[in-house]
Order: structure tokens, then C-alpha cells, then sequence
């Protein structure tokens, strides 16, 4: 039996740290992948302040654990708390400008503020860390531009092998030569 693949969902909120608004990005991004992921996954959840040194121990632990993609959703903005990317690069060992570039490209046919967000993705040995703006709308909308390249990323970076519903997400990996 192969292992599943260990998806950590990583929400940065102030507010939703302390219980003061519900937190709907976590369990929509968990939602989301559920219907998107065919294979056998297990899911990890957390809420965080927007701290920047909260922020990468979490993610030094989800990839202590072994997780092969962590999703961070929140704190990409402009604003002085809004601190994941700096977070995200205090553990990086690589970024991948592309994600970015395409979930920005994707949310700007929705909001003209999709600019603002600095999101990205890196990897840190073998687990591939995507960021989302906070917005829980932005989650399908993000992961929709992108998802199809992160099985055979993960598969470069000898992460564990997902498989995706082809009439949600087609799943894009080279032909073997
Ligand atoms: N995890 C979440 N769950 C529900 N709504 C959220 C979440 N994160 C953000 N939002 C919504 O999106 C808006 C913009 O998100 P942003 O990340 O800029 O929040 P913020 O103003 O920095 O506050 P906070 O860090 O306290 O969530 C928020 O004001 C809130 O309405
Ligand atoms: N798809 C999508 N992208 C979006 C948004 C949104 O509502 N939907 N909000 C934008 C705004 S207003 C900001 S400030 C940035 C950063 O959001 P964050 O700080 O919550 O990460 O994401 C941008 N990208």
C-alpha cells in the first residue's frame, strides 16, 4: 500500500486566530481538495497570526512531518501585518514565480486588487509550499489556475503522487520518452 499524500492547509488570520470571525479558507481549501484529489491524501489543519516567526515554525513543522504540499492561505497583502511571504522565504530553499504569476493572471478576471497579493510558491526539500490571498473566495479560483502542474512538480521533487479528477482538473504530466 503507498502512504497518502500529507497535505498541510496553513490559514494566517489575525482575526480568525483569535476566534473572532470563523475561518472559512482552511475548511474551504480542505473542501476544495477533497473533490479535486482522487487519491488517498490526509489533511492537516492550523490557524496562525499573522507573526512571521509563528508563520515559518509552522511551516518547518508540516515539512518536519513530512508533508508533500502545504497551502497557506492569507497575509499576502500589502499591509504592514501581512507578512507570509516573508515567512514563506525564511524557509524556502526555491521559489516557483510561475504559480504566482498564473494565480494572479486568474484572480485579476475577478478583482483588479489581485495585484496586490504577493503570493508564490517555494519548496523546501521535497514539499512544495503554495500561497493563496485570504480572501476564501480566492481559494478555488487560485488552485484552479495552477493545479495542473502540481502533481508532476511534486513528482520532480519526490514528493508523493496525487491524482486528480480529470473533469475538475487535468492533471498534466510529460509522456515518458
Ligand atoms: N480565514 C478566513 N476566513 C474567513 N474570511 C477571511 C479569512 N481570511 C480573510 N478573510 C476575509 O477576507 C478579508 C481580507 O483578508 P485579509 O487577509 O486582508 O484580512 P485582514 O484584514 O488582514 O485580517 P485578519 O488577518 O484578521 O484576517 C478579511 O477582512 C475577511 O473578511
Ligand atoms: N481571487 C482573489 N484574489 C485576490 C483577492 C480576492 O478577493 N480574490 N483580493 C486581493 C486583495 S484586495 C489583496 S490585498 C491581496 C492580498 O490578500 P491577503 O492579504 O488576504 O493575502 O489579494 C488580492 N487577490
Amino acid at each position: 500500500m503507498t502512504q497518502p499524500a500529507r497535505i498541510a492547509i496553513l490559514t494566517v488570520s489575525d482575526r480568525a486566530s483569535r476566534g473572532e470571525y470563523e475561518d472559512k479558507g482552511g475548511p474551504g481549501a480542505e473542501a476544495w481538495l477533497r473533490e479535486v484529489i482522487t487519491s488517498d491524501v490526509e489533511i492537516l489543519r492550523r490557524i496562525v497570526p499573522d507573526l512571521r516567526g509563528v508563520i515559518a515554525d509552522a511551516l518547518r513543522e508540516y515539512c518536519d512531518e513530512g508533508a508533500d504540499l502545504i497551502l497557506v492561505t492569507g497575509g499576502t497583502g500589502p499591509a504592514p501585518r501581512d507578512v507570509t511571504p516573508e515567512a514563506v522565504f525564511d524557509v524556502a530553499e526555491r521559489e516557483y514565480p510561475g504559480f504566482g504569476e498564473e494565480m494572479r493572471r486568474a484572480s485579476l478576471a475577478e478583482v483588479p486588487t489581485a495585484i496586490l497579493s504577493r503570493q508564490t510558491a517555494v519548496s523546501r526539500g521535497k514539499t512544495l509550499i503554495i500561497t493563496i490571498p485570504g480572501k476564501p473566495s480566492a481559494i478555488a479560483t487560485c488552485l484552479n489556475a495552477v493545479l495542473a502542474a502540481v502533481p508532476y512538480c511534486l513528482d520532480l521533487l519526490g514528493a508523493a503522487r496525487i491524482e486528480t479528477d480529470p473533469t475538475r482538473i487535468k492533471a498534466f504530466r510529460p509522456k515518458p520518452k
